[in-house]
């Protein structure tokens, strides 16, 4: 397959990569390639360093005081650290999706304008079609479309987090952060938005952190083991799950510790 073009090439690639909060050694030496139109999923016990990581990807750490960063992570071959990048650009290209629903207070459809709206769309007919496709790309058009001047905060929980989920896709994204998006949710929304995942991925590319293991082995072809800011193992997921390399991805994913 061609690297650059298939759809298996390394979309973003993380080298060398060692990240600190002031004194806290939080990732060491990580390298991780994503590829375009996989799952990939970060699995470890709390505190090393998948969600510092997961953020790392669009620069959401630059948000936090007295951090640093070294060595290199590139989408589509270019270093997102370099000098000069567009980091709002960036965050359109790669967007997130949080652990707690968080809808903004208004309605259903000004939550998915509202990101298209910033990136200058005003036309009223644009952004209508938006909001119906990010509304149909995330599942959730059907149960809303008859109610989009009704309040998000109206919405259960599983179905505000599919508004998140379409609220990025409204500002056409490459990729998908996700960061724990099922832990708030009841078993029935957690499998609508685990189908929805398997669904995106023939448009996106996902990187999700999970503490699921099932989850992890439904949905995602890759899987990366963190262990104390380091990837222990990385690769196919059915390979980690079933003929892990390393003792320590063993005793994690049989429950054995974390
Ligand atoms: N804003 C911060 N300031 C200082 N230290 C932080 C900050 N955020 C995270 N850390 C530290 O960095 C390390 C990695 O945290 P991180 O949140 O990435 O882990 P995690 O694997 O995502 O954990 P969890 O599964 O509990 O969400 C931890 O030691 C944590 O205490």
């Amino acid at each position: 397959m061609n690297e650059q073009t298939g759809s298996n090439f390394a979309i973003m690639e993380a080298t060398n990569l060692d990240f600190y909060y002031g004194q806290v050694h939080a990732l060491k030496n990580v390298n991780l390639a994503i590829r375009a139109h996989e799952v990939t999923a970060l699995i470890g016990p709390s505190g090393c360093g998948k969600s510092t990581f997961l953020k790392t990807l669009n620069r959401m750490n630059d948000l936090i005081e007295d951090v640093r960063i070294q060595g290199k992570v590139t989408f589509e071959g270019e270093d997102i650290y370099a000098k000069g990048t567009d980091v709002a650009l960036l965050r359109k290209r790669v967007g997130m999706v949080f652990q707690k629903p968080n809808p903004f207070p208004m309605s259903i459809y000004d939550n998915i304008a509202y990101g298209p709206r910033i990136h200058g769309i005003k036309d009223r007919k644009r952004l209508d079609a938006i909001v119906e496709k990010s509304l149909k790309g995330a599942a959730l058009w059907d149960e809303v479309h008859d109610r989009l001047r009704k309040n998000a905060l109206s919405l259960s929980g599983g179905q505000q987090q599919r508004l998140c989920i379409a609220r990025v896709l409204a500002v056409e994204p490459e990729v998908l952060l996700m960061d724990e998006p099922t832990s708030a949710l009841d078993p029935i929304s957690t499998q609508k938005i685990e189908d929805l995942i398997v669904e995106l991925k023939e448009k996106y590319t996902i990187v999700i952190v999970t503490h699921n293991m099932q989850q992890a082995g439904r949905i995602s072809d890759k899987t990366a083991f963190f262990l104390k800011g380091e990837i222990i193992e990385s690769g196919e997921t059915d390979a980690i799950f079933q003929t892990p390399q390393d003792q320590r991805t063993e005793d994690y994913i049989t429950g054995r510790f974390g």
